[in-house]
Formats: structure tokens, sequence, C-alpha cells
């Protein structure tokens, strides 16, 4: 059982693999307008092959977090790292590039093409690199059980499998890091469970390194640690997270903004 750390912004993760991080954030803040700041100074680092789970109630800063991790977002201050490459250096188009190479997004709006199928959606990350191969497609629908629904299009698929296609195409380039933003939020627990699992099987078999934004403990228990925001800051991590745990500690963080 994890344990919940009081209120702080202590040490960064603890949890090491030796193989060095994939993602550091360095008392990254980022503010909108003159309200109190949406992620204040957090610092934190994700080891490679690593999963986090960034918890938190409605507005504490999760989605802060994982826009500015990713470089979708500029913090006003602090430092992001992917690998060891500093985000900041990174004019829009270089930081475009390493989104697209070494980045794999899924969010709970599954942003597929309608007018793609299956297995176009899945190399469109690798058409967008002028590098469309579509056995490295079929073999990322293969690893999410879909290589027999490459040629349907998405309207035709359930709302899982569409995810399924999500984390294929996630995975085709191989990245350093997938986020995912509440990607289960619309399925059912099982099916659920089945997309968790897959990004979990991401990290165990093939190394990846997933950061996962979510509101459910359920969700978090597939995470090897859970970070807890509240107002912006860290307010308490929780290694190997249960259930149990993960619902006790979202009681102890403060209420919404
Ligand atoms: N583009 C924006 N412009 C202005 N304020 C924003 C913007 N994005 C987020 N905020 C504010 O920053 C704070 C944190 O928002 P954020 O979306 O990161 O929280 P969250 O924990 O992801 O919430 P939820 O769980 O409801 O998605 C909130 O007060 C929100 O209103």
């Amino acid at each position: 059982m994890g344990q919940i750390n009081g209120r702080s912004d202590g040490p960064a993760l603890t949890v090491t693999t030796g193989q060095g991080d994939a993602l550091t954030l360095d008392k990254v803040s980022r503010r909108y307008g003159k309200v109190a700041p949406a992620l204040d100074e957090v610092s934190l680092n994700v080891p490679r092959g690593g999963f986090l789970a960034v918890m938190g109630r409605s507005g504490s800063g999760k989605s802060t977090l994982l826009q500015c991790a990713a470089g979708l977002e500029r913090p006003n201050s602090g430092t992001v790292r992917l690998g060891g490459t500093d985000l900041a250096e990174l004019k829009e188009p270089a930081l475009s590039r390493l989104r697209r190479d070494r980045i794999g997004f899924v969010f709970q709006s599954l942003n597929l093409v309608p007018s793609l199928t299956v297995l176009e959606n899945t190399v469109l990350p690798l058409m967008l690199a002028g590098s469309a191969r579509l056995e490295r497609g079929l073999a990322a629908l293969a690893s999410v059980g879909l290589a027999d629904r490459a040629q349907d299009v998405p309207a035709r698929l359930s709302g899982g499998q569409q995810q399924r296609v999500a984390i294929a195409r996630a995975l085709v380039t191989e990245p350093e890091v997938i986020f995912a933003d509440e990607p289960t939020a619309a399925l059912d627990p099982v099916t659920a469970d089945e997309v968790l699992a897959l990004l979990r099987s991401a990290v165990d078999q093939r190394g990846r390194t997933v950061v996962l934004v979510t509101h459910d403990p359920m969700a978090a228990q597939w995470a090897d640690e859970a970070v807890f925001l509240d107002s912006g800051r860290i307010a308490g991590r929780l290694a190997h997270p249960e259930a149990g745990d993960v619902r006790q500690a979202l009681r102890g963080l403060g209420r919404q903004r």
C-alpha cells in the first residue's frame, strides 16, 4: 500500500529505473491572466518506462500540467525537459516536430478523422512526418487487437474500439512519452480496463512512458505512482496507488477553486 505525503512541494518523484528520466518538470508555472496560477512551481520527474497518474479535483491544474509537459502550452516559468531536450529552447516548428515524433497523445475526445479508415488514422502521425508505413500501422493495430478492422471507418467501431485506435495511433511513432488525458472517461468500467491495460502493456512490453490524467481512482491503480494536484501545486504522491488510498487522498484535497 502506498503512502500519501502531506501537502508539500518536496523532492521530485522518487521512482527510478536507472535508465534516466523521460520527462522532467522543474518549478513549472502557468498563469492565465491575473488570477491564481493554474500551475504553481510544479517539479516532478517520470523515469523512462514509468507510468504516472496525475490526479486532483476539477480545476486543480491537471490538464494544464499535461499541456505544459507535452509542449502544447508554454509555461510562464520553469523548465520542461523531454529526454534531454529543454522545450523552451525550441521554436514552434521544432516543438511541433517534437510533439509529432517523440510524443503520443490519447484524449477523451477521440480526435479520429471520420473520413479516414482506421489504418489511415493510425498512420496519420507517420503521414504528417512524410513516411507513412502501413505495416507499422498494422502492427500498432494488431497490438491493440484491431488489425481486422483496419479498413473500417471509425464510425463503425464502438467507443472503446475507437479509443484503442487512438492508442495505436499514439504508439505508431514509438514515442518517448504517451500523454493520456481522461482517456477512459466516456467508457464503461470493463472497456476502460481494457484501454488502461493497453497503456500498461505499452509500458511493460515496449518500455514506453505514460502520463495519465484521470479523476478515476480505479484508473490510477494501473500507474506506478500517482501525484495529487491542489490549486496548481503538488499536494501529495502515492506509490503503487490503490483505489481506496487514492479516494482517501482525493478527499483530503482542497475544494474546487
Ligand atoms: N486556457 C485557459 N484560459 C484561462 N484559464 C484557464 C485556461 N485553462 C485552464 N484555466 C484555468 O486554470 C485552472 C486549472 O485548469 P485545468 O483545466 O488545468 O484543471 P483540471 O484539473 O484539468 O480540471 P478538470 O479536472 O475539470 O479538467 C482552472 O482554474 C481553469 O479555469
